[in-house]
């Protein structure tokens, strides 16, 4: 019989503590890596997984096996590796010094470069890239929720196939691409509502119900589709509306976008974006990894993305203990005046 293989979750935090659960209480052998805290907290209460569809797992914590260091990592067959964009060339260093030459890499996390910087510093290993278009939201007492829609993504590789059925049978399938920029892109796409979302300091359905930070939403997506055109990239289709509707949608009045958009309010009224939680949490935030793209994109034509620019530096402001509770009105006459040059 074949040996059962050996998966890793190098950063368990909400993300990793989700897939890797999942991946566990469905029968997998799952080492999870993530830092001392997080270790003390599951030794106690073991996982909970569940989401928006109703699924409810768990892991015993006597059947979690929690690691703190990167060693634990060494006879791993596939790493998940679920750190912020920040932590990564860390995380490829510490994985460099222990994963076996046959390792496979997926990086699950947000932004354009994660697994370019892994396979940068894994040489000889397959890293892939993943896309994870979910919110996972981290409720305490080692119970994460799926509290919004989507499937996993991976690249297309044979070295990942033996995998698939795994997370098949977690209830996590895998789609498959053979070009992962595009889709990424488009995950950035929607991330341009986190700084936003970390700003008005709301729920993500409470902030995603207001128009004025909807339109702000919408002005940094604009301010990137019309790079994406000029730059010759067409963003994947991630959601029912096309890349290019999706600002347009965003802008209508609450009333109809409550009738037309009722999916994208289909969240756990609880749910934040990641930059809520890191600026909640006193971390520095992903911004310059998500925002910070749309700026470099302007730059390398020769252009601005002022809106972007101004989202970033906001987002900054607070990392460094200024003003977080940005009502809507007041955040969308911010990225005007940015927009028109003050
Ligand atoms: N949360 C969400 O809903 C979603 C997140 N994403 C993306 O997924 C990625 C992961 O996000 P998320 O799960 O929220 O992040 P978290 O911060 O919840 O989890 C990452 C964990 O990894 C730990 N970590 C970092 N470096 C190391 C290391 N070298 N060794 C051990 N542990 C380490 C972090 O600890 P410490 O903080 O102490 O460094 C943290 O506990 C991000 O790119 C995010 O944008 C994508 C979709 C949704
Ligand atoms: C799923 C989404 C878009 C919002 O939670 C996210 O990627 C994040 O929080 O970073």
């Amino acid at each position: 019989m074949a040996e059962q293989a050996k998966i890793c979750v190098f950063g368990a935090g909400s993300i990793g503590c989700y897939v890797g659960g999942r991946l566990a209480a469905t029968g997998c052998a799952v080492q999870f890596i993530g830092r001392p805290r997080l270790a003390r907290e599951l030794s106690a209460t073991g996982l909970r997984l569940t989401d928006w569809e109703g699924a409810d797992l768990r892991v015993p914590a006597a059947e979690l096996h929690f690691a703190t260091t990167p060693q634990a990592a060494a006879d791993a067959d596939l790493v998940l590796v679920a750190v912020k964009s920040a932590a990564t060339d860390e995380a490829g260093a510490e994985l460099a010094t222990v994963l076996k030459p046959g390792a496979v890499v997926v990086s699950f996390q947000n932004g354009l470069h994660n697994a370019e910087l892994l396979r940068q510093r894994l040489p000889g290993r397959t890293v892939l890239t993943g896309m994870v278009p979910f919110n996972v939201l981290n409720r305490g007492g080692g119970a994460f929720h799926h509290g919004s829609e989507g499937r996993l993504e991976a690249e297309e590789h044979p070295a990942l196939e033996r995998f698939l059925p795994a997370f098949a049978k977690a209830g996590l399938p895998l789609e498959l691409h053979a070009q992962m920029l595009p889709v990424l892109w488009a995950k950035l796409l929607l991330n341009l509502n986190n700084a936003v979302n970390a700003l008005s300091d709301l729920p993500l359905k409470e902030e995603l119900s207001q128009r004025a930070y909807r339109r702000c939403v919408a002005m940094a997506q604009e301010e990137l589709l019309g790079l994406l055109d000029t730059a010759g990239v067409t963003p994947a289709k991630l959601t029912p509306l096309p890349p290019h509707w999706i600002p347009k949608l965003l802008g209508v009045p609450d009333f109809l976008f409550r009738r037309l958009a009722s999916q994208m309010l289909e969240i756990d009224p609880l749910a934040r974006s990641s930059m809520w939680e890191d600026l909640q949490a006193g971390r520095k935030t992903e911004v310059d990894f998500l925002n910070g793209e749309v700026v470099k994109l302007a730059h390398a034509q020769g252009r601005q993305a002022p809106v972007n620019a101004r989202l970033m530096s906001l987002v900054h402001q607070v990392e460094h203990g200024g003003q977080r509770q940005w009502s809507g009105e007041a955040l969308l006459r911010e990225l005007r005046r940015a927009r028109a040059g003050e």
